[in-house]
């Protein structure tokens, strides 16, 4: 039987499963250019090892598995899920080129293949990524499964890992060390506790410009536990390194489409805990400016990136023409009103520490609202 926090912690754990086949889906109806070839071996892990998670027998995970991955998905969230994956892909990627040496940390990374595409891509890249013990195992039985993960973290080895039991899963070391790629098993409330520390300190070089990313995931803390996961890392690299956040997040708008999107969520069992604190941008500026002490904090929302809203007022789409134009051309997709009420609600944030005369000067090339 699990815990009222454990069933909590379950249904955290299974919306990387949601946003999986968002990109799965995405990626079939060719958004992707070039097509996304990592995905699908995260489909397999999932598939083999998924009945083996606390919480599932077989039966239940082929349910969940068969619902989540057969769901045909409306072209306006393939439309999201492409916009948010590309923008992130190229803000991180401009990033990497500016700084040349550098590392990214992606919390509550998932089954996220940006990182399999920054290693492929950026030679001078450094990946950690950082979820719950039993996601960050899918994605190390992913690597070790799949020659084609396993040379682009550069690990190759030709024994492939074999599970059958929810026994031999457990006892499955979690972490996935690499040269340029590390995979660490922690629940990020208990980044402060020091066996935790210690052990994901010892992959993380404090001496490198570092970004920190969280797609989807500070949404399901509280701001509580938001702020003290981010003091955690200003204070690790506090006078020895650049440091900036990338967060993207759902925000209430304390409208009545807010009101659905949490409606939604709590009859699965999730609840957002930054909707109520953080419903806009001007809060969220507030709580990362004044609360976490963050001086340079820059942030817009997906509607005014896409280029639905904002065009008036200046502000130009982080999509260049011919791709918008070549999206286009793969659904039809002619509820406008709605995609922006929907973009709306996606705010992304970028954040950035003091240090020296460093900033991320590309900053400069995109319009934030804030
Ligand atoms: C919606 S998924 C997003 C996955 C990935 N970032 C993406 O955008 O595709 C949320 C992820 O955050 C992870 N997560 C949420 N709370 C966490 C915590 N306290 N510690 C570690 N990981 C957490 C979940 O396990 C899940 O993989």
């Amino acid at each position: 039987m699990l815990s009222p926090r454990q069933r909590q912690d379950k249904n955290v754990r299974a919306t990387d499963l949601d946003a999986l086949s968002c990109r799965s889906s995405a990626n079939r109806k060719g958004y992707f250019n070039p097509p996304d070839v990592y995905i699908d071996e995260l489909i397999i892990s999932y598939n083999k090892h998924l009945q083996f998670c606390s919480g599932y027998t077989n039966l239940s995970a082929s349910r969940t598995l068969r619902s989540v991955f057969n769901e045909q998905k409306f072209p306006l969230i393939n439309r999201g899920t492409y916009l948010r994956t590309k923008v992130l892909y190229d803000l991180v990627s401009s990033f990497c080129k500016e700084f040349a040496a550098c590392q990214i940390i992606s919390l509550g990374g998932g089954s996220d293949t940006k990182s399999f595409q920054w290693l492929e891509n950026i030679e001078s890249v450094r990946v950690i990524e950082i979820d719950f013990v039993e996601s960050v195992k899918i994605k190390k039985l992913a690597i070790l499964n799949s020659p084609k993960l396993s040379k682009v973290v550069g690990q190759t080895s030709d024994e492939s890992v074999i599970i059958s039991s929810h026994q031999s899963f457990e006892s499955l070391d979690p972490e996935f060390h690499a040269d340029r790629y590390h995979l660490i098993g922690c629940d990020l409330r208990e980044i402060k506790e020091k066996s935790v520390s210690d052990n994901l300190y010892k992959c993380i070089d404090t001496s490198l410009p570092t970004l920190v990313l969280s797609e989807c995931v500070l949404c399901y803390l509280s701001p509580e536990e938001n702020k003290m996961i981010l003091n955690n890392f200003s204070e690790a690299f506090l006078n020895k390194a650049y440091l900036s956040f990338l967060i993207y997040e759902p925000m209430s708008l304390n409208d009545t489409f807010g009101t659905t999107m949490t409606n939604n969520l709590s009859n699965r069992g999730l609840n957002l805990y930054t909707f109520d604190h953080l419903p806009d941008l001007t809060s969220r500026y507030k709580f990362m400016h004044d609360e976490c002490c963050i001086p340079n904090v820059k942030l817009t929302d997906m509607s005014t990136v896409a280029g639905y809203e904002g065009i008036k007022e200046g502000f130009k789409p982080w999509i260049d023409d011919a791709d918008l134009l070549r999206i286009n051309k793969l659904e039809l997709v002619d509820e406008i009103e709605e995609i922006k009420l929907l973009f709306r609600h996606y705010c992304l944030c970028y954040a950035e520490l003091p240090y020296g005369d460093k900033h991320f000067r590309s900053l400069e090339a995109y319009h934030w609202r804030i």
